[in-house]
C-alpha cells in the first residue's frame, strides 16, 4: 500500500500552512517526518486523511483520490492516532481497542471471539495486558496513546498514521513503541510518524522528511538527510552530530551546553 502527496498545498483563510509538499511512503517503510512546532505537520495528516478536504494538490492512496473514499473503506486501509485524544465516556481499556475491530464487522454485528482475541494479543504485543480492566480516563497520558497504538493495530489496516507517538512515552516506552512501529513496518506496513526527536529518528526510520514553514526541507534516507546544518535550519540550533556504530546511529550534541559546561558538571 501507497501513500503519495503531490504538490499538496493548504491554507487556514489566507495564511498558508503547507506549500507544495510532495512524498510518497510504500509498504516495508517508516518515514518519519520532523519539524519544528506549528510548521504543519499535524494539518498535513488532517489532509492526508480528508479531515481537511480544501487543499490544492493531491493525496493518493495506491494512486485513488484519498478524497473519495468512504469513511468504512478509509478505515480499512488506514488507522490514524491523533496527538490527544479525550473519550466522553470511562470505557475499559479492553473495550476502548475491540472498537478498532468494528470496521472488520458488518452492520449491527458485535465482536466475537476473534476480535476478542486480536484486542488482547494487541494489549500483550504493547505490554499493557495489565491495563485491560481498567478505565480509560483513568490511565496515565503515556498509557493511552499505548492503548490507541493497540487499537490501531486491531483495527488491521495496512497504513498507520501516526501523529508523535511516543509524545508522552517515557523512555522505556518510546524505545518499545518505536521497536514495535518499526517491526510493523517490516511486517509490510506504510507507517507516516511526526516526531520530533532527530536521534530516534535516525535510528528507526527508513526515509525522513524534513519541513519547515510548511515547505519540505529534505526528504530522504536518514544518513543521506541528516546533517548539522539541517538540524540548524530546522531548530535554530547549533549540534555537533556524533556518528556511533559505524553510522548506525547519530546524535545531536547541543554545541553551547557542552562549550559552557562547568569542569565539575562534566566531571573532567
Ligand atoms: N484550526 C486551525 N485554524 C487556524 N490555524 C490553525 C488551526 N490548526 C492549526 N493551525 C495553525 O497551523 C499551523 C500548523 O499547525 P500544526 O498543528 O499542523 O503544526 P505541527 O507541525 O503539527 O505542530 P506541533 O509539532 O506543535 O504539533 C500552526 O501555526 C497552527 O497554529
Amino acid at each position: 500500500m501507497s501513500i503519495e502527496v503531490a504538490n499538496l498545498s493548504f491554507s487556514y483563510g489566507d495564511r498558508l500552512i503547507l506549500d507544495r509538499i510532495n512524498f510518497v511512503a510504500k509498504d516495508q517503510e517508516l518515514l518519519s517526518i520532523l519539524g519544528p512546532n506549528g510548521t504543519g505537520k499535524s494539518t498535513l495528516f488532517r489532509c492526508i486523511l480528508g479531515l481537511l478536504s480544501k487543499y490544492k494538490g493531491k493525496a493518493l492512496l495506491n494512486g485513488r483520490d484519498i478524497r473519495k473514499l468512504g469513511i468504512r473503506e478509509m478505515a480499512q486501509y488506514i488507522a490514524y492516532i491523533p496527538q490527544c485524544h479525550y473519550p466522553s465516556f470511562n470505557y475499559t481499556v479492553f473495550d476502548m481497542v475491540l472498537m478498532g475491530t468494528t470496521v472488520q464487522l458488518s452492520t449491527l454485528s458485535s465482536p466475537g471471539v476473534k476480535q476478542r482475541k486480536l484486542a488482547e494479543s494487541a494489549l500483550e504485543r504493547l505490554g499493557i495486558l495489565h491495563l485491560k480492566e481498567r478505565g480509560y480516563t483513568q490511565i496515565s497520558g503515556g498509557e493511552r496513546q499505548l492503548v490507541l497504538m493497540a487499537r490501531a493495530l486491531v483495527q488491521e489496516a495496512r497504513i498507520l498514521i501516526l501523529d508523535e507517538p511516543t509524545a508522552n512515552l517515557d523512555f522505556g516506552n518510546q524505545i518499545r513503541v518505536l521497536t514495535q512501529i518499526k517491526s510493523l513496518a517490516k511486517e509490510g506496513y506504510t507507517i507516516i510518524q511526526s516526531t520530533h526527536n532527530p536521534d530516534q529518528t535516525f535510528l528507526f526510520s527508513d526515509k525522513v522528511l524534513a519541513m519547515k514553514d510548511g515547505k519540505v526541507l529534505a526528504l530522504g534516507p536518514p544518513c543521506q538527510v541528516f546533517s548539522q546544518e539541517l538540524i540548524h535550519q530546522l531548530y535554530g540550533i547549533d549540534v555537533e552530530l556524533q556518528s556511533l556504530y559505524d553510522d548506525k546511529a547519530r546524535v545531536c550534541i547541543p554545541k553551547s551546553i557542552i562549550e559552557a559546561g562547568s569542569p565539575q558538571r562534566f566531571c573532567s
